[in-house]
């Protein structure tokens, strides 16, 4: 399967300017195997065939790397310290797996209220020697320990995210929405102590729709 989808992911990471190594494009393929072999068994994701994958899954979670780690390199941190990182409803591991393999100075935890989801990550991480990679089952709303970034792809309305990870956000942290069309009815129905500071456009390789990242802040 590799060898079919292996140019058209070098070519969608090349196209969104992204310097990754051989290893980590060989990991996203790796990935993207586990994906395809487990989902038969978990039921991951609706998305089964490896091509679609690859564009919706894939591409369109690597379409957000670059503006996670221009974010991540203005954090300040200690050598060896990683920037803690949150992925809400992370499902079969998008974009939390994708985070992972490509921010090595990022550490993921992807959590889900599924068992078999958060099996699965745990799973993943140990087939692609990830130590910056962690399976969590559980429902976000019970979440406490602070982290500089909480993301979500596919999850919740923007109210009920903030509100149910504000808990997980340090306070200096960042929320990174992954939207399709500019969420206008979401921003709009935002409580006045989350300030939305930027929503960023992205072009997502080999895919014909809008998507965009709504940064937001605790005040
Ligand atoms: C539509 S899926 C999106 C999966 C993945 N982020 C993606 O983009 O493919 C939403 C996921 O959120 C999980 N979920 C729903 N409510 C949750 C909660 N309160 N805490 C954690 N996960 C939750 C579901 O189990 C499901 O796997």
């Amino acid at each position: 399967m590799s060898a079919t989808l292996r140019p058209t992911l070098e070519q969608g990471i090349a196209q969104l300017g992204l310097a990754l190594t051989p290893a980590q494009v060989d990991l996203l393929l790796e990935f993207l195997a586990l994906l395809q072999k487990w989902n038969k068994v978990y039921n991951l994701t609706a998305v089964r065939d490896p091509q679609e994958m690859l564009t919706h899954h894939l591409l369109d979670s690597l379409a957000a790397v670059a503006p996670l780690q221009q974010h991540v390199q203005t954090l300040p941190r200690a050598e060896g310290q990683l920037i803690p990182l949150l992925d809400v409803g992370s499902g079969g591991g998008l974009p939390g797996v994708v985070f992972a393999i490509c921010c090595p100075e990022v550490d993921v935890s992807c959590v889900d209220t599924v068992a078999k989801k958060a099996a699965f990550i745990q799973q993943a991480a140990v087939s692609l020697k990830l130590r910056n990679l962690h399976g969590i089952h559980a429902r976000v709303e019970s979440l406490t320990r602070a982290h500089a970034v909480v993301s979500c792809r596919a999850f919740a309305s923007l109210p009920d995210f903030t509100s149910w990870s504000r808990p997980a956000l340090a306070d200096d942290g960042v929320w990174f929405a992954m939207k399709g069309k500019y969420p206008a009815d979401e921003i709009a129905a935002l409580p006045a102590d989350v300030d939305v500071f930027h929503v960023e456009q992205l072009q997502v390789p080999a895919l014909d729709a809008e998507r965009c990242i709504v940064w937001m802040r605790k005040l």
